[in-house]
């Protein structure tokens, strides 16, 4: 479904992705994996076209994107929650939902199974948005990433400062929408065990190259935890 091929970029003259080659297919939760500040985020945002990539292809669904606007890349389908979830802390839990039809073009209404997979969410849809606890923002982010029925979703960091009990939650609903309706995945991540947990597949990534990458069923864990420790 995602297919990137030797892609670069860059901030200024540094260059910060060299050469990446990754590929999500259909129906498949990726997790890139990595320490701070190797590239990943940078990654997830030139899929999204918010970064220049000089060098390289992406293509969605076989079509390429990479020199397409992030809201064309965006109406073709890929969802994506930033790290840190841009929620609008003034705006109330609805209103932030509402704002995931944008990517749609502002029309469509929120679906009812919205609310299935985060009940937490029905029961607080006047709150504020910065009134919400770090794993309700996150759960809102997600939820608002999927009012627009994406057929990539992508995660920056969806565990980072949250505490255990709401990450099995969000690795739940996860897995639930991966094998119910289908969704693809990808997942930028630190926290090994959530990866296991979650993912197919991953891609360990280090100064902005992937070093690593196989089936998630055969990884070995020690081994990844010496590459995040370093
Ligand atoms: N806007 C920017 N301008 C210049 N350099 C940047 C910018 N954003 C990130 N960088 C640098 O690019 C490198 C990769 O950053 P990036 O955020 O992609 O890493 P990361 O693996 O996602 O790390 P983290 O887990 O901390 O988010 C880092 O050295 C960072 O300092």
């Amino acid at each position: 479904m995602l297919d990137v091929a030797n892609l670069e970029a860059y901030y200024g003259e540094t260059i910060i992705l060299n050469n990446i080659n990754l590929c999500v297919p259909k129906g498949q939760i990726v997790c890139l994996l990595g320490r701070n500040g190797v590239g990943k985020t940078t990654f997830l945002k030139s899929i999204m076209g918010l970064v220049k990539t000089p060098q390289g292809s992406i293509k969605f669904n076989g079509k390429e994107i990479t020199t397409k606007p992030t809201y064309f890349r965006a109406r073709q389908g890929i969802s994506y929650v930033p790290q840190g979830r841009d929620i609008f802390p003034q705006l109330t839990v609805h209103e932030n939902l509402l704002l995931g039809l944008e990517a749609c073009g502002g029309d469509g209404s929120i679906d009812e199974t919205i609310y299935e997979l985060f009940p937490v969410l029905k029961t607080m849809l006047k709150r504020k948005g910065g009134d919400l606890s770090g794993g309700q923002q996150q759960q809102l982010a997600i939820a608002r990433a999927l009012v627009s029925k994406p057929k990539l979703l992508i995660l920056d960091e969806p565990t980072e400062g949250i505490q255990p009990s709401v990450i099995q939650e969000i690795g739940r609903v996860i897995k639930q929408l991966n094998h119910e309706a289908n969704l693809t995945i990808l997942i930028v991540e630190q926290y090994l065990e959530f990866v296991v947990d979650v993912s197919d597949y991953y891609y360990v990534m280090e100064k902005g190259l992937i070093v690593t990458k196989g089936f998630t069923k055969e990884i070995n864990q020690e081994e990844i935890q010496k590459r995040m420790a370093i």
